[in-house]
C-alpha cells in the first residue's frame, strides 16, 4: 500500500497511501454508469439504422443531441482517469537531514502590474517567503517585476527593511502566520501558546505592529505621489519599454547585519527584465525564464519555489515538507516538482463562482498523483532546476556551440549547468559585480533570440497556460511529480470575486488549452500516448479538450431539445419506455456522484448547486469564447493575451460575493449568450406547457416529459440569472440593453432554428 516502504536503515521521509475505499466506489460507479451509456448509445444509434421513410422525427436534431450526449460522455469517461487510483501523501519533516545538509532553494515571485496587484500585498508575499522555516543562508527570494515599476522597487526595499524586524520576531515567538497582513488582521488565532500571555511578547508585538503600519504608510505615500504625477500628466516608468534592473537587497543591510550577527536574513533580489515593444515578452513564462537565468548567476539553487505575487506562504513549513519528497531516495531521481494546492484567503462560504477550483484540488490532483503526478498549476510548487534546464557532468565533453544554441551565448550561464558548479556570488565579493553585469545581459529582451528558451528549455511559452504545458512536456520526458495537500493551507492567494473576472479568466484558460488541443504538433491525442501511460494520457487529453467538450455539448443541451419542444418534436423516449429510465439513471447517477464527492471533501449541498450552475454558465460563455479564440488564433486572426487578473477589490463587489449574490457587471459578449439561452428555455418551456394543457397537438404528452424536465432543470439551476434579468434592479443586475439584445437573438434562434431543424 505504501509506495515508499521504509528501508532497513532509516524510516521513510514520506508515505504515499492509496485511498482504497474511494478507489472501489469510483470504479464500481464507473462500471454502472458506463453500462448505462452503452444503452444510451444503442438507443440513439438504432434510430439512424431505421429506414428514412419510417422515421417520425427529423434526423438533424437527433444527430445533434446524440453528438452532445457523446461529447459529454467522452468527457465523463476521461474524467474517470482521475478517479482510478487516488492517493494521499504524508510527510515526516522531522526525519530530514540536519540543516547543513539541506539543499538551497530559490523562491521566484512574479508580479506584473502595481495597479492590479497592490504593492503592499506583493510585499506581504515576499516577506512571508523570506520567513519560510529554512536555513536563511540557503533561501534566496527573487521578485520579478514585469511592470518594471519604481513603486515595486521601492516596496521591495521597504519589505527588506521591515523583514529585518519581522523575521526575528516570528522566529522568537514561533509564529506560524508569517504573512504580516494576515497576522495583524486579527482573524488568525495566535498560534504560539506559551508566549501569548507574556508581557514581553505583548510589548514586542505592539512594537512590530507599529513598524508594520509605518511600512504600509510609506508604500502608500509612494503610490499616492505616483497617482499625482500621473494625474498631472507626468512621465512614469513604462511597463513595456525599459532597461533591465537587478538589485540585491543585501547591500542595504550590511551595517546591521554585521552589528547583529544573529539576524541572518535570506537574500532578497529585485529583478525587472528589459522590455521593448519590438520584442515579445511571452508573459509569465518569459518572466520566469529570466529569473531562471538571473538566479543562476547569484545563487543557482537546485530547487525553486514558484509563487504568484498574491500567493503568500501561510505556513513556514512548506519547504521542509516538499524536501521530504525531493530527498526521498525512493522517488527523488525522477521527481521534477512537488505541487501544493492553490487555496484562497477571500473565499466566500457561498463561493458562487467556484473560485476554489474544488474539484481540481480535492479530487483530480489526488487522482493524478496516483498515476505519475499532477500537472503544475502555475504557483505553489517546488521544482528541481535540473528538470527545467538539464545538467551535465564536466567530463561529458559536451559541444559548447550546441549548448549555446539552446541556452544562448553566455558562457557564465552555461557554466552554472555543470553539476559541480559552485555559486560564488555570495561568498566572493569580487566576482559578484561581474556576475551582476552578466545577469543584466541575461535579463535583456534579446537574449533568447535564436535560442530554444521557452521552446525546449525553461518554462515553455507555447500557450498562455505555461504551467500546464510545461508540466505536460516534463511528464512526456519521463519526469514525475507529487502532490502534497496538508491540513493547514500552505499558501493563500486572492480568488476572483466577480463574474466578469471569472469569465475572462475562464476564457483565457479555455483558449490556452484549446490551443494545445488543436495544435498539430502537441495535440495530446497523438502526442501523449506514446510518451506516457494510458491513464495519464487520458488526463492530459481531458485537460486540453474540456473547454471544447463542455462548450459544444452544453450548447447542444441548451437549445436543441428546446427548439424541438417548441416545435412538438420528441427527442427522448416516452416515460413508460424502459429507455426513459436509462436517461434518468445517467442524469441522476452523474449528479449523485458529484454530490457524493463534494460531501466527502467537506462541501455542502449548496456547494453542489453553485458548482453545477457556474459550470453551465462558463461552458456556454467563456469556455465557448475561449475555444473559438483558439481557432481564430490558429488562423492568424487574433492574439493571445495574459492581462493579470485584478487583485484589487471593491467593497460592494466583495459584499455581494460574500453574500452569494451574482455580480453581472460582466462583458456583454458573455452575458448575451447566457441570457439568450435562458430566454430560449423559458419560451420553449412555457410553449411546451401551454401546448400540453390547451392543445392536444402532441397526441401524447408523455413523449415530451424528458424535454420539459430538461428545460425546467436548466431554469431552476440558473434561477439566479432569471432573477438578475427580471427581478433585481441593483447596479449588478443584468443591464436592460443586454436583455433586449438577447430577446432579439432568442427570437432569431427560435425562428431560424425551427426552420433548419424541424
Ligand atoms: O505578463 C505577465 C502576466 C502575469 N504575470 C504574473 O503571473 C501571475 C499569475 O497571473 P494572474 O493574473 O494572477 O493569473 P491567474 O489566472 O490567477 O493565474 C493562474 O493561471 C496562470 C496561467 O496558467 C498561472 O500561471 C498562475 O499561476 C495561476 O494562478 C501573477 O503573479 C502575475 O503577476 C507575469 O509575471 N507576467
Ligand atoms: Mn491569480
Amino acid at each position: 500500500m505504501a509506495s515508499s516502504s521504509s528501508s532497513s536503515s532509516s524510516p521513510p521521509l514520506h508515505l504515499c497511501n492509496v485511498n482504497k475505499l474511494a478507489m472501489i466506489i469510483n470504479r464500481s460507479h464507473a462500471l454502472l454508469h458506463s453500462i448505462a451509456i452503452v444503452f444510451l448509445i444503442s438507443y440513439r444509434a438504432s434510430f439512424l439504422f431505421q429506414e428514412t421513410k419510417n422515421r417520425t422525427i427529423p434526423t438533424l436534431p437527433w444527430l445533434l443531441i446524440f453528438a452532445s450526449e457523446l461529447l459529454l460522455s467522452v468527457s465523463w469517461l476521461l474524467g474517470q482517469a482521475y478517479r482510478w487510483r487516488p492517493v494521499t501523501r504524508t510527510v515526516f519533516p522531522e526525519r530530514l537531514p540536519s540543516d547543513d545538509k539541506l539543499p538551497a532553494i530559490d523562491v521566484f515571485i512574479c508580479t506584473a502590474d502595481p495597479d492590479r496587484e497592490p504593492t503592499v500585498d506583493v510585499m506581504n508575499t515576499v516577506i512571508s517567503a523570506m520567513a519560510l522555516d529554512y536555513p536563511p543562508e540557503k533561501l534566496h527570494v527573487y521578485l520579478s517585476d514585469d511592470g518594471g515599476s519604481d513603486r515595486t522597487l521601492h516596496g521591495t526595499k521597504e519589505a527588506w527593511k521591515f523583514a529585518k524586524s519581522w523575521l526575528p520576531f516570528c522566529k522568537r515567538f514561533d509564529i506560524k502566520t508569517s504573512c504580516p497582513e494576515v497576522y495583524f488582521s486579527g482573524f488568525e488565532d495566535y498560534d504560539h501558546g506559551n508566549f501569548s500571555k507574556s508581557s514581553v511578547f505583548e510589548a514586542e508585538r505592539q512594537k512590530i505592529k507599529e513598524k508594520y503600519e509605518k511600512f504600509k504608510e510609506r508604500i502608500r505615500k509612494v503610490a499616492e505621489e505616483h497617482r499625482k504625477v500621473v494625474e498631472a500628466g507626468g512621465a512614469t516608468s513604462n511597463s513595456r519599454d525599459h532597461p533591465s534592473t537587478i538589485q540585491v537587497m543585501q547591500e542595504y543591510s550590511n551595517e546591521e547585519f554585521e552589528e547583529n550577527g544573529e539576524v541572518k536574513m535570506p537574500l532578497l533580489v529585485y529583478v525587472a527584465r528589459e522590455k521593448r515593444p519590438s520584442h515579445h515578452h511571452n508573459f509569465k513564462a518569459g518572466n520566469l525564464n529570466v529569473l531562471l537565468r538571473v538566479s543562476a548567476m547569484i545563487s543557482n539553487s537546485p530547487y525553486i519555489l514558484v509563487l504568484d505575487c498574491d500567493m503568500y506562504c501561510n505556513d513556514p513549513t512548506s519547504a521542509r515538507q516538499a524536501m521530504c519528497c525531493h530527498l526521498d531516495p525512493h522517488i527523488a531521481s525522477s521527481l521534477a516538482y512537488v505541487q501544493f494546492p492553490q487555496t484562497f484567503r477571500n473565499l466566500s462560504k457561498h463561493d458562487i463562482y467556484d473560485s476554489a477550483y474544488r474539484s481540481i484540488f480535492k479530487i483530480q490532483f489526488h487522482g493524478v498523483d496516483g498515476l505519475r503526478g499532477p500537472g503544475m498549476c502555475g504557483t505553489n510548487f517546488y521544482i528541481k532546476r535540473e528538470a527545467l534546464l538539464g545538467s551535465f557532468k564536466q567530463e561529458a565533453g559536451l559541444d559548447l556551440m550546441e549548448l549555446k544554441r539552446s541556452f544562448g551565448p553566455s558562457n557564465e550561464f552555461i557554466k552554472t549547468l555543470r553539476q559541480d558548479y559552485k555559486p560564488s556570488f555570495i561568498t566572493d565579493g569580487k566576482s559578484s559585480s561581474i556576475l551582476l553585469e552578466e545577469a543584466k545581459i541575461l535579463a535583456s529582451c534579446s537574449y533568447e533570440d535564436q535560442t530554444t528558451w521557452g521552446i525546449n528549455v525553461g518554462f515553455l511559452h507555447f500557450c498562455v497556460m505555461e504551467d500546464i504545458f510545461t508540466s505536460f512536456q516534463l511528464q512526456c520526458k519521463g519526469w514525475k511529480s507529487a502532490y502534497l495537500n496538508p491540513v493547514r493551507q500552505q499558501f493563500l492567494g486572492t480568488c476572483t470575486t466577480n463574474l466578469g473576472e471569472v469569465l475572462i479568466h475562464g476564457s483565457r484558460a479555455a483558449s490556452g488549452l484549446t490551443q494545445v488541443a488543436i495544435s498539430p504538433q502537441f495535440c495530446p491525442l497523438i502526442y501523449a500516448p506514446p510518451r506516457m501511460s494510458f491513464l495519464q494520457s487520458m488526463t492530459y487529453i481531458d485537460m486540453a479538450f474540456w473547454p471544447l467538450l463542455y462548450s459544444l455539448s452544453l450548447w447542444g443541451f441548451a437549445i436543441i431539445p428546446q427548439l424541438c419542444l417548441f416545435n412538438a418534436i420528441p427527442l427522448y423516449p416516452e416515460v413508460s419506455d424502459p429507455y426513459f429510465s436509462i436517461f434518468l439513471f445517467i442524469f441522476i447517477s452523474s449528479l449523485a456522484k458529484n454530490l457524493y464527492e463534494i460531501l466527502i471533501t467537506g462541501g455542502e449541498i449548496r456547494t453542489w448547486i453553485n458548482e453545477r450552475r457556474i459550470w453551465m454558465i462558463q461552458s456556454v460563455t467563456s469556455f465557448a469564447s475561449g475555444s473559438l479564440d483558439a481557432f481564430l488564433n490558429m488562423l492568424g486572426l487574433g492574439e493571445a493575451s495574459f492581462l493579470p487578473t485584478n487583485k484589487v477589490s471593491d467593497d460592494e463587489e466583495v459584499k455581494r460575493y460574500q453574500m452569494g449574490i451574482f455580480d453581472f457587471q460582466a462583458p456583454t459578449m458573455f452575458l448575451v449568450p447566457l441570457v439568450t439561452i435562458i430566454l430560449v428555455n423559458i419560451a420553449s418551456f412555457l410553449g411546451g406547457l401551454v401546448r400540453i394543457m390547451f392543445m392536444d397537438s402532441f397526441g401524447d404528452w408523455r413523449k415530451m416529459v424528458g424535454q420539459i424536465s430538461l428545460s425546467f432543470y436548466i431554469l431552476m439551476a440558473n434561477y439566479a440569472v432569471i432573477e438578475g434579468m427580471a427581478i433585481r434592479k441593483d447596479k449588478a443586475s443584468i443591464p436592460k440593453s443586454v436583455t433586449l439584445l438577447s430577446v432579439v437573438f432568442s427570437v432569431l434562434i427560435l425562428s431560424v432554428g425551427s426552420v433548419i431543424l424541424c
